[in-house]
């Protein structure tokens, strides 16, 4: 049997705003043969890439690379759980938050390089009600934000600001009990998030501290969105300083409850999952092996 790496990359031809770069044509540029034995495969519909990963490790790749962003990432992450191949990321999405946490460069040229000579590390993921994730999960207002970036027609940066905009001035705040170690704590929710890795995407730091292979969840609490606290919160994302900002409350854990007084949206790595009233979230240290840069 030949010792060569052997990677298989599944590209969403969906993700993403910059459609039009050739992958195929980039891999056959970078990839050397006589290093590297590789396979391109096309997602179909969404959820796809879940099947392609798992098909993918059993058939013995080693490594097994999402070609798109965060929403592809936990497609493959998920198929890739319990099995021997590690997940790697050609960043192609407009957010691209767990590639940005790992250091891997937004170059594909760079990306494809990195993936010819990988390092290879383990990394928590975290479960929200049966659902993996591996960047972020959240309730509330980022939620509903997600559902309805789902269906605006367009996507990136862009239109994700118009929609929190539009949707910021209807959106009210839910009671909830957060229980964490025993404890529980009554409080409102406009967004609740549980972060493993640092960032939304984009660089919006949601999570600055979070640490991606510690065993441990960062949730970020808001209870309210007045105006002045959501100029406050946009500036802390984009700088990084959420936590000492004052406009966010931040807890550790390895598990969480929550009760909401109404069924609330949920989103795993930014795609809107659906709704419930009660939520079981937890970590599971160092479920998956990842093929990548630096991990903090
Ligand atoms: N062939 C396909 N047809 C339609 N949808 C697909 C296909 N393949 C994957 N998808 C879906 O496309 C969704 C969006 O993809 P992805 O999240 O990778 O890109 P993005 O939203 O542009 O990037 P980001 O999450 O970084 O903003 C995924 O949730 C996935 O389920």
């Amino acid at each position: 049997m030949s010792d060569k790496l052997r990677i298989c990359f599944l590209i969403n031809p969906n993700s993403g705003t910059n459609r039009r770069q050739d992958v195929p044509a980039l891999l056959a540029q970078y990839l050397s043969p006589a290093a590297v034995d590789y396979e391109v495969r096309l997602t179909q519909y969404a959820g796809h890439a879940v099947e392609l990963a798992r098909q993918a490790a059993n058939e013995g790749f080693r490594i097994v690379v999402a070609v798109g962003g965060d929403g592809t990432v936990n497609e493959v992450g998920r198929g890739l759980l319990g099995t021997t191949a590690a997940l790697g990321i050609l960043p192609r999405g407009s957010g691209n938050g767990l590639a940005r946490h790992l250091k891997v460069p937004l170059s594909l040229p760079a990306a494809i390089r990195l993936l010819a000579a990988p390092s290879f590390q383990r990394i928590d993921v975290g479960h929200i009600n049966g659902h993996p994730f591996f960047c972020t999960a959240g309730l509330g207002f980022d939620a509903h934000v997600s559902k309805c970036f789902a269906v605006a027609g367009t996507r990136g940066l862009g239109t994700y600001v118009q929609v929190a905009l539009r949707e910021y001035r209807r959106y009210q705040p839910t009671p909830i009990t957060v229980t964490m170690q025993g404890k529980a704590l009554e409080t409102n929710c406009y967004v609740l998030a549980f972060a493993n890795a640092a960032q939304y995407g984009n660089n919006a730091y949601i999570a600055p501290l979070a640490n991606i292979s510690d065993g441990l969840l960062d949730l970020c609490l808001i209870d309210e969105l007045p105006l002045r606290r959501a100029v406050r919160v946009s500036i802390g994302l984009a700088l990084g300083n959420l936590p000492t900002s004052g406009a966010a409350v931040y807890h550790t854990c390895s598990s969480v409850q929550v009760q909401a007084a109404r069924a609330l949206g949920f989103h795993v790595d930014g795609d809107y999952v659906g709704d419930a009233q009660q939520f079981d979230v937890r970590l599971e240290p160092l479920a998956l092996e990842v093929a990548v840069g630096a991990v903090k």
